[in-house]
């Protein structure tokens, strides 16, 4: 709603109220409507002054009437009242002004903002443009460029930026209604025509087509496939060649393509998908709202490889003091050195102080003993982790929580080494650890609710999306890559290259395809799982059982190349070639051509033409049936927590929603067809056999993703 008051004698104050953020929902709207209304005939007002309650103006259209039918006056006619008034209107920007918050202040004839707000127009990370004149009247106000920037990246600017640009007229530190009431008050007589942005003209850019073609290119390179930045910069070229009436008719021609389409709806589930991960719960009944997380001031980190070092960062940008443990000497001094850079450089970005003097390093174990929580991150083996654990349980004083960054191996087995296996939980970053935003949070069976708590509290205060899961080999992300590594080997087996599979991965819209994002990981750190896991061993790669390993068909493709050091990058060679070791531009390479070849002869096996579409329906298909798998054993709680992980983690594309929501919008049914078509032509792949949860859900009519949960209840209880 929107409340309307006479302030000062003479100004008109409209302050909208929709918590948490004042989101124009069709209620707020009407208030709008009515509270300019009166505002505008009330003889004794000479000027307006529109602002949000809570310290927040307004976070944009409300994203929620989205999927339902739109009521309640449109957001459009409604700025252009509040524009034509011949009263000055002015807005009073606290905390936020995002979207149609934005577009409601560019009608507005002046805007003043706090100090610490942020403005911006971010529609095109939900899929969408700023359809309520932003695309008009923002280049009209601060250039096209500018716009062009704004409004093709969606990024919110600081008041002190936007004072810059010429979006707002002042900028206070002091409460931003008074502020704004007296500035009313002092332009009450002032004449309103130039305010009125859409009356004006849209600088001309020295050169236009230049300009709107560099555009294109740079939304089309860093889009993958995203259609809405695309529409964003056709909107945006309306305004510099059109009067505003028709360019306000492209805009909403443009957003009509783009409102219901696929992509939209996808990136709408991700926003609120990586809101409701937040509220985890696990099978024991525990969850977010009824388990309180324990307050951490000192935190502590043992192993400073490339992970230790990304999550040694990571804490001591919270502001918390962090104990770095590194037994060897050199290997600690250099570990400083990469630390202190990597805070220096993060600080300069943020314009922030570094932080160094939050961290201490240290050779020796005891230097822990009062830390609150402690992350192991040392190399990737049980019996190394182990003996950490061990060490951790007699060092550290009693209740200290223990966190292992480990990305596959038993949580409950580790836990086991110590007597409080209830302070034990998976913290698993990905790297670089202090950039990549998801942290998959791995409770075992014995994690009590406030260890996890407590680590989600964390990840969220390290500005991770933490997702709660359950202790399975590879927990949800690495569990679910399995399978899709899987058939990708089997595709070179059955006739395909790395360049044909990756391009087809690549414009589904992953940033790097699984071949090119192995050689970058390095091939060996696979290997190494692979002959944990008892696949792989020398010599097991040849013969006719090279191809078998426990009763189901095995690839030795990769085992192949890591026995010739052909580790990707970093040798130079892997599955593509590069100029030189560490070399990152990948070139096809002739001798993995003829290698396959080779390896197809020896194997008898006939390669065939396979198709873009073969690709994605065997790599994500299985990936996405091994999802259901997850849910099905109760590893995730829902799907949304699976699709966040793979968007933050591993690169799934956005505007593709995540495997599951993806799974949904291709049609459950669809998938259950072809995994069964692929599993009939392939019996030895178990990873094609359809999981029962999907069968179920197409059973029950393939309900909407966010009725999923209902039926997997349902699976579970009668499991
Ligand atoms: C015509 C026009 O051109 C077009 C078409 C549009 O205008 S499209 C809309 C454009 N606007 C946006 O893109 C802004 C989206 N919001 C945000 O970026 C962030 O929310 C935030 C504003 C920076 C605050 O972040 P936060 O971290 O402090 O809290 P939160 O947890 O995120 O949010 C707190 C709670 O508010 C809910 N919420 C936030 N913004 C909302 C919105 N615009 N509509 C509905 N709900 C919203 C959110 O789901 C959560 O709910 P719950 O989970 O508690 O139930």
């Amino acid at each position: 709603m929107a409340q309307f008051t006479r302030v000062s004698g003479s100004v008109g104050l409209i302050s909208l109220k929709n918590p948490p953020v004042n989101a124009l929902s069709a209620v707020v709207r009407q208030g709008i409507v009515d509270t300019v209304q009166r505002a505008l005939s009330d003889p004794k007002v000479k000027s307006v002054v529109i602002c949000g309650q809570n310290g927040i103006f307004c976070g944009g259209a409300d994203i929620k009437e989205f999927g339902t039918a739109m009521s309640g006056p449109p957001l459009v006619p409604m700025i252009h009242a509040i524009e034509a008034a011949e009263k000055p209107v002015v807005a009073a920007i606290e905390g936020l002004a995002l979207g149609g918050g934005l577009e409601l202040a560019l009608g507005c004839h002046y805007r003043i903002a706090h100090s610490k707000a942020r403005l911006g127009l971010p529609e095109v990370s939900l899929g969408l443009l700023p359809a309520a004149g932003g695309t008009q009247r923002l280049p009209r106000l601060i250039g096209v460029p500018a716009a062009l920037d704004l409004i093709t990246t969606g990024r919110h600017v600081t008041a002190a930026e936007a004072l810059k640009l010429g979006i707002v007229d002042q900028v206070t530190d002091h409460n931003t209604v008074d502020a704004a009431v007296k500035f009313a008050l002092s332009v009450r007589e002032h004449s309103l025509n130039a305010r009125r942005i859409s009356n004006n003209l849209c600088p001309p850019p020295s050169d236009l087509d230049a300009l709107f073609e560099g555009a294109m290119q740079k939304v089309r390179q860093t889009a993958r496939g995203a259609v809405a930045p695309v529409a964003c910069v056709q909107a945006v070229r309306a305004a510099a060649t059109m009067p505003y009436t028709q360019g306000m008719e492209r805009e909403k021609e443009l957003m009509a393509t783009l409102f219901t389409s696929g992509q939209a709806r996808a990136l709408q589930y991700c926003f609120f998908a990586q809101r409701a991960v937040g509220r985890w719960s696990m099978p024991s009944g525990a969850r977010w709202d009824t388990s309180k997380p324990r307050p951490i001031h000192k935190a502590a980190v043992i192993g400073l490889g490339t992970m230790g070092r990304g999550i040694t960062v990571a804490l001591a940008q919270t502001g918390l003091s962090v104990v770095a443990v590194e037994t060897q000497e050199k290997q600690l001094m250099e570990a400083k050195q990469a630390v202190s850079g990597m805070l220096k450089r993060g600080a300069k970005r943020r314009g922030v102080a570094p932080v160094l003097d939050l961290v201490s390093y240290n050779c020796n174990l005891q230097a822990v003993a009062d830390a609150d929580l402690v992350i192991e991150a040392v190399f990737e083996d049980m019996d190394l982790k182990k003996k950490v654990f061990q060490q951790l349980s007699a060092v550290c004083k009693p209740g200290t929580l223990l966190c292992t960054n480990t990305s596959a191996l038993d949580i409950d087995h580790l836990a086991s080494q110590t007597p409080n296996p209830e302070l034990v939980v998976g913290m698993h970053f990905f790297a670089p650890a202090h950039v990549m935003k998801l942290l998959e949070v791995v409770y075992g069976s014995r994690s009590s609710p406030q260890v996890v708590a407590t680590a989600m509290q964390l990840g969220k205060k390290m500005g991770k999306v933490s997702v709660a899961v359950g202790n399975c080999r590879g927990f949800v992300g690495n569990r679910m890559l399995k399978p899709y590594m899987e058939h990708a080997f089997f595709l070179l087996e059955d006739g395909a290259t790395p360049e044909l599979v990756d391009q087809a991965l690549e414009e589904f819209g992953f940033a790097m395809g699984v071949f090119r994002m192995s050689d970058l990981s390095g091939l060996d750190v696979g290997w190494r799982v692979r002959k944990e896991d008892g696949l792989a061993h020398p010599g097991m790669a040849l013969g006719q059982a090279a191809r078998v390993r426990q009763g189901r068909r095995y690839s030795p493709l990769a085992d192949l190349l890591c026995e010739q050091d052909r580790f990707g990058q970093k040798t130079g060679m892997g599955w593509y070639q590069y100029d030189k070791p560490g070399g990152r531009v990948s070139r096809p390479d002739p001798w993995l051509h003829s290698f396959l070849e080779e390896y197809r002869a020896r194997h008898g096996l006939v390669a065939r033409r396979i198709d873009h579409q073969e690709v994605l329906e065997r790599c994500l298909y299985t990936m996405i049936n091994e999802g259901f798998r997850i849910l099905e054993d109760g590893i995730a709680a829902g799907p949304e927590d699976i699709d966040m992980i793979y968007v933050f983690g591993y690169g799934w594309p956005r505007h593709r929603g995540g495997p599951m929501f993806y799974a949904g919008m291709v049609g459950l049914e669809r998938v259950l067809e072809r995994l069964e078509h692929y599993h009939q032509a392939h019996p030895d792949v178990p990873y094609l056999q359809p999981c029962n949860l999907l069968r179920r859900l197409v059973a029950s009519g393939s309900p909407p993703i966010h009725r999923w949960r209902e039926v997997i209840k349902k699976v579970r209880s009668q499991l």
